[in-house]
């Protein structure tokens, strides 16, 4: 199974290029999703609830995202925190999505990593340095229109933004940048005319 890495900052587009992605044929692997996963887990609930206090919690004693979010990205320090308790196990989850992925016989599947921090980093193990990567990238402004619409508040994004890495970083990782500035007929073809050099 051929595997490729999409990556990029919140609000910067890259669930709409997996989509598009996924309509040529692709299969995608969503580490956000699969960090959702690891949030139901009792004993990563009570891991949370000790490091953030209980008032991360919702009526229903599940994790309230958005309380969580703005206690673990208030400081670089509180982040390194959340990761410490999700990442590894979510990191687990999408290993297993991508091995059953493969034993079904897929050819192609995009692993989306919006925290991702280098070849070398975390996510190392869900990719071979090979595998091509493609950061999807626009103006912060834009993106923190995006993310409002999508619910965030601008607070919250901007926290987000400050706790990643930048575009200019991850253009260096990259073998392919889309810069989704303009309409999504613009980014469609965009995906297109990478998919095709991918699948050459
Ligand atoms: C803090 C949480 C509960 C907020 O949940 P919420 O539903 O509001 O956001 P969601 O998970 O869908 O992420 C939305 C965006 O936030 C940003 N973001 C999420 N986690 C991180 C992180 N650890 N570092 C930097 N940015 C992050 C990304 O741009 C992501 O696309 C959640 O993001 C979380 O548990 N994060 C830690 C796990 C993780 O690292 N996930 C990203 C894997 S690549
Ligand atoms: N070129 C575009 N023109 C107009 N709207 C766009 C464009 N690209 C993305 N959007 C919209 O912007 C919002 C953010 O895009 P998307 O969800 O794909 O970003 P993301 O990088 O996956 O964000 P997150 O980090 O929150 O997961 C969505 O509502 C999407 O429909």
């Amino acid at each position: 199974m051929k595997r490729c890495v999409l990556i990029g900052g919140i609000g910067s587009g890259k669930s709409t290029v997996s989509r598009m992605l996924q309509e040529h044929g692709a299969a995608c692997v969503d580490l956000d999703d699969c960090g959702h996963e690891v949030l139901l887990n009792p004993t990563v609930i009570s891991m949370l609830t000790e490091t953030f206090g209980e008032d991360i919690l919702d009526a229903q004693g599940q994790i309230d995202h958005a309380a969580l979010a703005q206690k673990a990205f208030a400081t670089p320090q509180a982040t390194v925190r959340l990761n410490a308790i999700t990442q590894p196990r979510l990191l687990r989850i999408a290993q297993k999505r991508l091995d059953d992925l493969e034993a079904d016989g897929c050819a192609i599947a995009f692993v989306e990593i919006s925290a991702y921090d280098g070849p070398d980093g975390t996510f190392a193990p869900l990719f071979r340095t090979d595998d091509a990567v493609i950061s999807v990238t626009a103006p912060k402004r834009l993106r923190i229109e995006r993310a409002i619409g999508k619910g965030y508040s601008e607070q919250d994004v901007r926290n987000r933004i400050a706790r990643q890495v930048s575009d200019a970083q991850r253009a260096l990782w990259a073998d392919f940048v889309i810069s989704n500035k303009g309409t999504l007929a613009d980014l469609q073809a965009h995906v297109d005319a990478i998919w095709k050099k991918i699948t050459a």
